[in-house]
């Protein structure tokens, strides 16, 4: 479904993606996470065909997507400022949809319209932040296109329409399953909704793997200095604080009987990291990340 190669991608000669690789072959929901600028929306564009590659590939179903008006039955990119024309109402943006898209499907388009309760008439200029983010999902789900890529779609969503979207994501994807790629910031977002994450830092993508997986790695290890490295060992640390005498570390590990054990024995308070804590410090900026021998 989608294939990235080696892609490297910059506005004028400022990097924003350097050896970019990933592929996936199922249809699946993955969720696109990264901090602000990491390059979220230009890999998006690029996968999407809105940008050439400097370097590298980018395949869509086996197409090409740059500049390719081929590109546009395989795939959907619904823009965080998606350029709605000054003049359209809803009823406007659905033409658009219909007749760019050819598995659009109509009725879900106006199911998705009731859903969110869109006024049909109403210029899209006037809608506010949230309601413009329902006509991007509504957009974007109704295309029903192979690949659908959506940028921080639950952007102004109130915690009751954001659970609306859910639903019906969901709900569109058990019932015509496809690949839906999202961004997002919010990692209890991702968590009931993706099956995989794919992990952008310093313009590249560093992890793309099952949230399951994920959710399976980070460990807290509180103790003494010299008690907490000798659990520590070989392992990567993505972050330490000395507090007092104590030193409080992440290391990069799966949370497994063995560790506890080990750290049990050297005196070592041990916990499994939450997820949200471990995906921010594999993704922090200065960083701490080093290794002890
Ligand atoms: N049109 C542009 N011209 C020049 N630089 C750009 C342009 N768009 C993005 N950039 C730069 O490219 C880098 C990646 O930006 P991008 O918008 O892809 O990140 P992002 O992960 O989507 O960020 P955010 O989470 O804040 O939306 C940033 O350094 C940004 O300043």
């Amino acid at each position: 479904m989608i294939d990235v190669q080696d892609l490297s991608f910059s506005y004028g000669n400022r990097a924003a993606l350097k050896n970019v690789a990933l592929r996936e072959n199922e249809p699946v929901i993955t969720g696109l996470w990264g901090r602000n600028g990491s390059g979220k929306t230009t890999l998006m564009k690029v996968i999407s065909g809105m940008e050439k590659p400097n370097q590298g590939t980018v395949s869509v179903n086996g197409i090409t997507p740059y500049n390719n008006s081929e590109a546009m039955n395989h795939v959907t990119f619904m823009q965080e400022d998606h350029p709605f024309s000054d003049l359209w109402d809803v009823e406007d943006a659905l033409r658009f949809g219909a007749y760019f898209n050819e598995n659009w499907d109509q009725s879900f388009a106006e199911y998705l319209l009731d859903v969110f309760d869109l006024p049909r008439k109403k210029k899209i200029r006037q809608f506010s932040k949230g309601m413009k983010s329902m006509i991007k999902i509504t957009l974007g789900l109704a295309s029903k296109a192979p690949v659908t890529v959506m940028d921080e779609p639950s952007n102004g969503l109130d915690a009751s329409m954001r659970k609306q979207f859910y639903d019906v994501l969901l709900d569109t994807y058990e019932e015509h399953p496809r690949l839906i790629m999202l961004s997002t910031h919010h990692i209890e977002e991702l968590v009931p909704l993706c099956e995989k994450i794919a992990l952008i830092d310093q313009k590249t993508i560093i992890r793309y793997e099952e949230i399951e997986n994920l959710k399976r790695y980070g460990v807290l290890l509180t103790g003494s200095s010299e008690a907490v490295k000798s659990v520590i060992g070989n392992s990567q640390v993505i972050d330490e604080q000395k507090i007092g005498k104590q030193l409080h570390v992440m290391m990069d590990e799966v949370f497994h009987a063995d560790l506890e054990a080990k750290a049990k024995d050297a005196g070592v308070t041990i916990e499994k990291a939450p997820l949200q804590d471990y995906l921010v410090n594999l993704t922090k900026k200065e960083t701490k990340k080093h290794e002890h021998a």
